[in-house]
């Protein structure tokens, strides 16, 4: 009879770390947060401040580790249904339980190889190289403790699909409501410094992963919507949450000065979709639906704001089919690897150079390098 705990299908993983940004819960939270967030980064005060204030209009409790304390639960539960009942650890990077600790229950608990989820899609430093420098620290000193993680899947079916069917719902509302001619559709994501999306992706590939995969998926999902309803809508990336010193270049056009502009060109309703975000954090509670949808109203535009992947059964769904994906590559098969429509998919293991840290280069986990 096989053995239930070694024969599981995610073998050889014995425990699963979903690694998040973090967020304060609580006002006292909120300053220590953004401190460490910022530490060395060239973040100016003023929009520390105006951040700060982002976090008080809603007592200091960022969404964040709420959501992410049910996607734990959620993929629990259909890793069960899945009849691979193993651990399910949130750790993060600016705010506890920090990665150190999580990785210490899961070692406490028997834990000698770990899968990492990551709750962040897309690649780039951000998003992706500094969480594998944070696991790459974490597990510095950890005799015989290895950590793999799940590829960058913004392409997923899981993530992709469950986007394009909230996209769909949103732009076909839209259309009913003020006709074909006034609608667009704007993807959203967030903004990270130009230098940063120009290196972005494999050390010798041509850069601009970041931005040239979202441009991607936002033009498969228009695509989509517009077979689905006979449309041709209008449709763009644009960017929020713009951070660092206004002389750094970032990521353009802002979502809000591209809103002013489809007002300006007669639309009459916008669909914003957050294509960079996986669940509503504050980038989507604060910056699109407050910030966002108060020039949308000042401009007279409509504007739905479509909801993220996060919380929806097929995404949790999709990761566990990705995290079996990895663990069939872990034992040395080669498993399909599921996309999205003819999006493309992005090794499970980093290669070398792959977003690199600009700053100073320091180890990170699940890469060749
Ligand atoms: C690409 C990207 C994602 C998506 C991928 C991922 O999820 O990782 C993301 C997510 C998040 N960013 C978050 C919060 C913040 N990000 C900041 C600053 C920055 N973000 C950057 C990039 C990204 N950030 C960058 C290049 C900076 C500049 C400083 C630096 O180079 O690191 C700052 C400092 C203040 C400011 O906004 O200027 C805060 C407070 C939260 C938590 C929200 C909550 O509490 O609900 C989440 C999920
Ligand atoms: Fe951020």
């Amino acid at each position: 009879m096989p053995d239930p705990v070694t024969e599981h299908p995610l073998r050889p993983y014995d425990a699963v770390l979903v690694q998040s940004f973090g967020g304060p819960e609580g006002p006292d939270e909120v300053l220590p947060f953004l401190r460490r967030v910022t530490a060395g980064r060239g973040v100016p005060d003023e929009r520390l401040v105006e951040v700060g204030a982002h976090y008080e209009r809603v007592g200091g409790v960022s969404p964040l580790p709420a959501l992410n304390r049910r996607l734990v639960a959620d993929l629990t539960a259909e890793l069960t249904a899945r009849e691979c009942p193993l651990p399910v650890a949130l750790g993060n990077r600016n705010s506890t339980p920090f990665v150190p600790e999580a990785l210490d229950d899961l070692e406490a608990g028997g834990a000698r190889r770990v899968l990492v989820v990551p709750t962040s899609a897309w690649r780039s430093y951000s998003s992706c190289r500094q969480y594998r420098e944070g696991l790459a620290e974490a597990v510095e000193g950890r005799e015989g403790l290895v950590v793999d993680k799940v590829r960058p899947f913004g392409e997923h079916p899981g993530f992709a699909a469950t986007l394009a069917r909230h996209t769909l719902d949103a732009a076909r509302g839209a259309v009913e409501q003020v006709g074909a001619d006034g609608v667009a559709l704007l993807y959203v994501t967030h903004s990270i410094p130009d230098a940063m999306d120009e290196t972005s992706g494999p050390g010798d590939g041509d850069g601009r992963a970041y931005s040239a995969d979202q441009a991607e998926l936002a033009s498969a999902i228009t695509a989509e919507v517009d077979a689905v309803l006979g449309t041709d809508l209008p449709a763009g990336l644009a960017f929020c949450s713009r951070s660092g010193s206004p002389r750094t270049p970032w990521l353009e056009p802002d979502v809000n000065d591209r809103l002013r502009e489809l007002a300006d060109e007669g639309l009459r309703h916008v669909v914003v979709v957050p294509i960079g975000f996986v669940s509503d954090h504050m980038e989507v509670t604060h910056d699109l639906d407050v910030e966002a949808a108060e020039t949308a109203a000042e401009v007279g535009l409509g504007m739905t704001r479509v909801p993220t992947p996060g919380a929806d059964g097929d995404f949790v769904r999709g990761l566990v089919d990705l995290m079996l994906e990895r663990a069939a590559q872990a034992r040395g098969e080669e498993p399909v690897r599921a996309v999205w429509r003819d999006l493309d998919s992005h090794p499970s293991v980093c290669p070398v150079g792959c977003c690199p840290n600009l700053r100073e280069a320091l180890p990170a986990s699940c890469g060749s390098d």
